[in-house]
């Protein structure tokens, strides 16, 4: 468990990014940071590592204090991903994933053979061993930062918009993959985005921030997408929008639930609620509440995959123990 004790961090230009913020953190279970740009998610993810030292107040790691811990040491045992994968340019694909493990002390020849079962966990041809970054797609590098944010085989994964700045196709593919490896993995991870459809679909628990890491709300997807706890949440979650803003329309004996945009969202089971009711990002089952699919959603022409928002955000100095 990590824990997030009455922290605050005010950087030496007077800017308070954090304001007393506490929070617990489950083990083996994906936290989501979400909020606009600058409201201290990235602060706080960087101080569970040490990147970034706080103010006041203590984060413990499974009940110990990381500021007693050498944060070499911390950070070389907790992995890192981050956007534009960070990963070192003149340095090939599995030397960039074995760097850690190498600075470790681990014997090379098991860093490499580690390396090569990592590209395969993370679903990476083992023919691009040998490239380097620049001969990889985007996509491709962030699956090296994945395999690199696991080398080390860390309980903790701490995950800073990786998937910002690829195209929404191959974001897609990512968050499927990274869902994937949660169920063989469960690693505590903690993953930043201002994307709420993101956060809303591999968040087992979402933290919805406001400027300063004001805790807007914390609960689990539905939690959050069936009792919004002030308008600032219902706004920014977009309640009342687009894909979220359901209502229901007879058809033909059938009562279809449609989207704000238009779209068949799916088909209302007998025994369910009537009136305006809202879903989460489509891409776990429970989030859909209390709406059942009918065998005719499988059908309905217009199901398609959440829109994502792949606007990238200014991060991602690429180095190797202390990136950005
Ligand atoms: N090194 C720094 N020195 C001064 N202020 C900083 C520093 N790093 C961050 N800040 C400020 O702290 C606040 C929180 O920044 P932080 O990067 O944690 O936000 P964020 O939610 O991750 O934003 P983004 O989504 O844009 O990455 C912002 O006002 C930012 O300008």
């Amino acid at each position: 468990m990590i824990e997030f004790d009455g922290i605050s961090k005010r950087f030496p230009d007077g800017t308070l990014a954090v304001d007393n913020f506490s929070l617990r953190l489950p083990s083996r279970e994906i936290t989501v940071f979400v909020g606009s740009s600058g409201s201290g998610k990235t602060t706080l993810l960087r101080m569970i590592n040490r990147m970034v030292e706080p103010t006041s107040g203590r984060i413990l790691i499974d009940d110990e204090d990381v500021a007693q811990l050498n944060p070499v040491t911390l950070r070389r045992r907790i992995g890192y991903v981050m956007q534009n994968s960070g990963l070192l340019p003149h340095r090939t694909v599995l030397q960039n994933i074995a760097t850690v493990p190498l600075l470790n002390r681990v014997p090379r020849a098991e860093a490499v053979a580690r390396a090569r079962e990592l590209m395969d966990t993370v679903g990476l041809d083992a023919a691009f061993a040998n490239r380097y970054p620049a001969e990889l797609s985007g996509g491709q590098q962030q699956r090296v930062g994945v395999a690199r944010g696991l080398a080390v085989n860390p309980n903790i994964l701490l995950m800073d918009e990786p998937f910002g700045a690829v195209d929404p196709i191959v974001r897609r593919e990512l968050q499927e993959e990274l869902l994937r490896l949660q169920q063989e993995l469960a690693k505590t991870i903690v993953f930043v985005t201002h994307d709420i459809d993101e956060a809303f679909l591999l968040g087992d628990h979402v933290t919805i921030l406001a400027r300063g890491g004001q805790i807007a709300q914390h609960g689990t997807p539905d939690e959050i997408l069936s009792n919004p706890a002030s308008e600032f949440v219902a706004d920014f979650i977009g309640a009342d929008r687009g894909r979220r803003a359901l209502t229901l329309r007879e058809s033909n004996g059938r009562t279809l639930v449609v989207d704000g945009t238009g779209r068949i969202a799916g088909v209302l089971g007998a025994e369910t609620a009537t009136g305006p009711v809202s879903v989460g990002a489509g891409g776990r089952d429970e989030h859909l509440g209390e709406i059942t699919l009918g065998t005719e959603a499988a059908e309905a022409p217009h199901e398609v995959a959440p829109a994502v928002n792949d606007a990238p955000t200014a991060s991602g100095v690429p180095e190797v123990d202390t990136p950005r």
